[in-house]
């Protein structure tokens, strides 16, 4: 069986970060582990606080993982400091990680802030310059690339920049209403359309960790990056379409919607 590893953050109320990844990880077919960088207490409605592991104990994770069960594939997404963003460069270049997944996250959908200011500049010069894709929605691309983006033209100019400047792919998504859920991916100068239709669905918590998950998990089983991401696509769509509706706020998905009997009763 092939393998991935998440490393990211706890959600308490399981639609996004960890949780959604091993879902995913599962749903798609491969082994999943995880290394814990931050447990929130969060729910469909906010984060209520945030409690970050150490540098030291996130890096003593690592090291359990990769000297026993390798990963085919990683998928990096919440890590709120420039500390913890160092040890997980070091650790991946130490052990030769490969097919990684950089979900720049940095605020939830709930609008809650999940990565400090400081930590930013550390993201883009340790971890950017790893990534076999990095997945920014619209308003991490703003910031990835200091442009403003409204449109399609908007998408493909900040992706061909991120892209160029941190040589990684760039999957530029566009769930935040820029167009019909099409999302751009931009690699070695050349951009492709990967296009969905919107689903009028308004619990959308952890669609960002989801998607960058489901890639992974296709990397992992060897597909290419344009196949992983069509696959990807197919995998958020059918789990958005199970209209699963759950908690107060925008609530999570139904990461189980193939599976026999999920969520009937
Ligand atoms: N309503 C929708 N219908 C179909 N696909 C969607 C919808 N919303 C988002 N997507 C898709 O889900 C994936 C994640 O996109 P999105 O831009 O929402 O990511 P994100 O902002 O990182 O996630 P989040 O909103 O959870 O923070 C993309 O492939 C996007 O096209
Ligand atoms: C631990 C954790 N990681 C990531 C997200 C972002 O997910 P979303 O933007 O889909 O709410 C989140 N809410 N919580």
């Amino acid at each position: 069986m092939k393998t991935a590893l998440t490393i990211a953050g706890s959600d308490s109320s399981g639609g996004a970060g960890i949780q959604a990844d091993m879902k995913t990880m599962t749903a798609n077919g491969v082994y999943a582990m995880s290394a814990v960088t931050a447990l929130t207490a969060q729910n469909t409605t906010g984060v209520t606080d945030i409690l970050e592991s150490t540098p030291h104990f996130l890096g003593e994770q690592l090291d359990a993982i990769f000297t026993d069960i390798f990963p085919d594939a990683v998928k990096i997404g919440m890590v709120s400091s420039a500390d913890l963003i160092v040890v997980i460069a070091e650790k991946l270049k130490q052990y030769k990680a490969k097919n990684i997944v950089v979900d720049p996250v940095m605020v939830a959908t709930s609008g809650a802030k999940l990565l400090r200011d400081d930590a930013v500049e550390a993201l883009c010069r340790e971890l950017l310059p790893l990534a076999a894709v990095l997945t920014p929605n619209i308003p991490e691309a703003e910031i990835l690339s200091g442009m403003t983006i409204t449109d399609a033209t908007g998408m493909e100019a900040a992706a061909k920049y991120i892209s160029e400047k941190y040589g990684c792919a760039v999957l530029c998504k566009g769930g935040h209403k820029v167009n019909d859920a099409d999302d751009l991916l931009w690699r070695n100068g050349f951009g492709k359309w990967f296009h969905g239709k919107r689903i009028d669905n308004p619990n959308t918590h952890g669609t960002g960790c989801t998607l960058s998950s489901a890639i992974a998990s296709n990397l992992a089983k060897g597909y290419d990056l344009d196949e992983s991401v069509e696959r990807a696509k197919e995998y958020i769509s059918g789990a958005l379409a199970a209209m699963l509706d759950l908690g107060h706020g925008s609530g999570p998905m139904n990461h189980m919607f193939a599976l026999k009997g999920a969520f009937t009763e």
